[in-house]
């Protein structure tokens, strides 16, 4: 009989620590913070693990780690299977390509004083070989893929509204071709209407590129809309790791049972079946103007 072979996860992590210096007093040795106890997951290409828990429990701790801004304390990071631990100063160019990152601030994280074209070009001058027309025509095309226009190349960032400068943030980080993109409250700046659509083009965009997620999420209601699965995380652990479904039909912890009370959770269910059939049915869901 032939084994079945799966494919290694595209991010495992295994006993990520993280310790910051601590702040000592007059009489008192400073002693390290431990932000991240631990850490273990795995996410599997085309996957959305989500990491959901309170301020203060490491969520951004954690994606630093993963998006290879900061080094854990101890424990080893893979991706595509090739640890990424050791010796990361000489990280190659290529390791960092796969992995990016949208943060929560589309008015923060984009550069007034350039140009949307310029800005989504860049990257490519610094990981590609393509010349310029091909440059120009990669960015335009995404500018569509995001659900914007050609039209909006030669735009400043403070032309576009909340949603749309999210759409850039997107389509900037998917310049390079990812493996995995690090989402980061990537909709908690936005109105609810427009939350809706930019989750729909993440999900669409997943679908069309295969792309793997870790989306950070404080929203609960967000992270049974986008989730395959759950990490809970609580004081620098995991509390509860596990299938969507699971996890909101029966959680087993008492932090995620009481981060649920404490949480209202509006069932985007309805929503999700609606992209289905959308889809079924060959119609877009990403192009809506938002
Ligand atoms: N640079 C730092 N120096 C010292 N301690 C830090 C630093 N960054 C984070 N911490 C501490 O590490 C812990 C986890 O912080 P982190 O910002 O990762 O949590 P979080 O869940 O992302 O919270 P928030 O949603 O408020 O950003 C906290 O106790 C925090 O005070």
């Amino acid at each position: 009989m032939m084994e079945t072979r799966t494919n290694p996860p595209v991010l495992e992590a295994s006993g990520i620590v993280r310790d910051y210096p601590g702040a000592g007093g007059l009489f008192r040795r400073a002693r390290p913070v431990r932000a991240l106890k631990g850490i273990s997951f795995a996410v599997e290409q085309g996957r959305t693990l989500a990491v959901v828990g309170e301020s203060g429990c490491g969520k951004s701790t954690l994606a630093r780690i993963i998006t290879l801004i900061d080094p854990a304390t101890e424990g080893t990071l893979r991706i595509d299977g090739q640890p990424v631990d050791i010796a990361r100063e000489t990280l190659s160019r290529e390791m960092r390509r796969k992995v990016q990152i949208v943060f929560q601030n589309p008015y923060g994280s984009l550069n007034p004083r350039q140009k949307v074209g310029d800005m989504l070009m860049e990257p490519l001058i610094l990981n590609t070989a393509d010349s310029a027309a091909e440059r120009r025509e990669k960015a335009m095309a995404m500018l569509v893929k995001v659900g914007l226009g050609t039209e909006h190349f030669h735009r400043y960032p403070h032309m576009f509204s909340g949603g749309q400068r999210q759409r850039l943030a997107i389509a900037r980080a998917l310049m390079v071709n990812p493996r995995l993109l690090v989402l980061d409250e990537p909709v908690s700046a936005l109105d609810l209407s427009v939350q809706a659509q930019v989750l729909n083009l993440l999900a669409d965009l997943q679908e069309e590129f295969d792309l793997t997620y870790v989306f950070i999420s404080h929203d609960l209601s967000v992270v049974r809309y986008i989730a395959d699965e759950v990490m809970v995380m609580w004081l620098g652990e995991v509390v509860e790791y596990g299938s969507r479904d699971a996890l909101f039909g029966d959680p087993q912890h008492d932090y995620t049972r009481t981060l649920f009370a404490a949480t209202p959770v509006t069932d985007l269910a309805a929503i999700r079946a609606r992209i289905a059939r959308r889809r079924a049915a060959g119609i877009g869901t990403a192009g809506i103007g938002a």
